[in-house]
């Protein structure tokens, strides 16, 4: 047995399945993952001492590539002087700040430490706020793993959802409504029949969970008007998208403005935060100031926080997002080219450090149409590619990350691979 299959058989004994996080178990693509060993820049190394170009970067947070000098300084000075207080720090304080300035939305800020708290906290929140407890959410957008999000659509249109998961009571998604992403015509008729009941709409604004899906012309802005029109919140879910596809999330490139926002990965460089945050009379039904409770003993840990203030402070650089949104389009132009001179069916969109790769003749526009594309194709090129030494993610069903780490000759690398890769698909 090699080292990894060694360890993923050691770790099947003590962790369920052998992985702390399902996607990472390559269920849907087969084979061993690998166990990383270390990580610097764009690469990788597994516990056998292979290195692989890595287009993962622990699913986004990585954007500066990974082990970042400065950000690891930041973290080390932060440590020596303590790894928790569970109480106020000013670091929190500038982090908050600095989240504040960045997103014109944000007037206020909760810190939590991770995606899922930020959006269950959000959810919470937004009903809290408008005394309502319907939430509309949209098929393929993964908002973490609270039970009020794991639901799938039910049988029909304008009914409410199933859980996507054992353990989760039916009554517990029965305020959920589950709607095709980018179906306007669908979120008119939700609020027509029930607007008086919707507490908020949630939503990736560029959907990463279901690979790369952009929003349609006008999708965004038509959730803003009905939420305005019937008295809900709009909540834009950037955990994946904020700071990663341009210095102001998908807010600051379509102008559309969210009441609530909910932030991690790019915010913790690597660290376990995240947060939620809109307009201050919102944020005021939060305690201790108002009556919607939400707690963390590791809230706003300083080690954390003090990543994601490097991190913050690095991608602030000017033209920062501009490189890494040139160096991703390179990227999937690159392979689209390359899989259109060996016949092979593919198509490829990107967004700042963002992509979606699609085995399929045109970008997806929802679910239904990722779902078309060609999985064994992808499941053949994920392997081929991981063969060569380039590590995408282990499901047709994910976007993927670029750094600013990945430079010329890393595309270029990737690129050959591909080449040969798509040859022989
Ligand atoms: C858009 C989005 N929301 C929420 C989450 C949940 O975040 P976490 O995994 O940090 O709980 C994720 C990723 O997992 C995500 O991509
Ligand atoms: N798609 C997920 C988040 O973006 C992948 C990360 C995980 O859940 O392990």
């Amino acid at each position: 047995m090699s080292r990894n299959e060694d360890l993923f058989t050691r770790a099947a004994r003590s962790i369920p399945g052998g992985v702390n996080s399902p996607v990472r178990a390559f269920r849907s693509v087969g084979g061993t993952p690998r166990f990383i060993a270390r990580a610097q820049g764009p690469y990788i190394w597994d516990a056998e001492g292979t290195r692989y170009i890595d287009y993962v970067g622990s699913w986004g947070p990585a954007i500066l590539g990974h082990a970042h000098p400065e950000v690891i300084r930041a973290v080390q000075e932060a440590a020596v002087n303590g790894l928790s207080f569970g109480a106020p720090t000013e670091a929190e304080v500038e982090i908050a700040e600095a989240l504040i300035a960045r997103l014109p939305s944000l007037q206020q800020v909760r810190l939590v430490s991770s995606g899922t708290e930020a959006t269950m906290s959000a959810i919470r929140l937004a009903r809290g706020a408008t005394g309502r407890n319907k939430i509309v959410k949209f098929e393929g957008c993964y908002h973490g793993h609270a039970d009020s999000l794991l639901v799938k659509a039910g049988s029909g249109l304008l009914t409410f959802g199933n859980p996507t998961s054992a353990g989760v009571p039916a009554e517990f998604v029965a305020h959920t409504l589950v709607l095709d992403y980018n179906d306007q015509a669908a979120v008119e008729a939700a609020f027509a029949q029930h607007g008086q009941d919707i507490a908020c709409v949630i939503v990736e604004p560029v959907a990463g969970n279901m690979n790369l899906v952009r929003p349609a012309a006008g999708f965004l802005q038509a959730l803003r008007d009905q939420c305005t029109q019937h008295g809900a919140l709009l909540i834009f879910d950037e955990v994946m998208t904020g700071f990663r596809v341009g210095p102001q999330g998908v807010q600051g490139l379509t102008g559309v403005t969210p009441d609530l926002t909910t932030l991690a990965k790019v915010i913790g460089g690597g660290m376990p935060v995240g947060a939620f945050g809109g307009r201050a009379d919102i944020m005021a039904h939060v305690a201790p100031v108002g009556g919607v409770y939400q707690a963390g003993t590791l809230s706003g840990n300083p080690v954390a926080v003090a990543a994601g203030l490097a991190t913050l402070r690095l991608i602030g650089e000017p033209g920062f997002h501009d490189r890494l949104g040139a160096q991703t389009e390179k990227l999937v132009q690159g392979l689209s080219a390359r899989a259109q001179a060996a016949g092979v069916t593919f198509s490829a969109d990107s967004l700042g450090g963002m992509f979606g790769l699609y085995f399929g003749a045109k970008v997806p526009t929802s679910l239904a149409e990722v779902s078309a594309c060609d999985t064994q194709a992808f499941t053949r090129f994920f392997h081929g590619m991981l063969s060569e030494g380039v590590h995408f993610a282990p499901s047709a069903f994910e976007a993927g990350f670029v750094s600013a780490t990945h430079d010329d000759a890393v595309i270029e690398a990737t690129l050959d691979a591909a080449e040969r890769v798509f040859a022989r698909l």
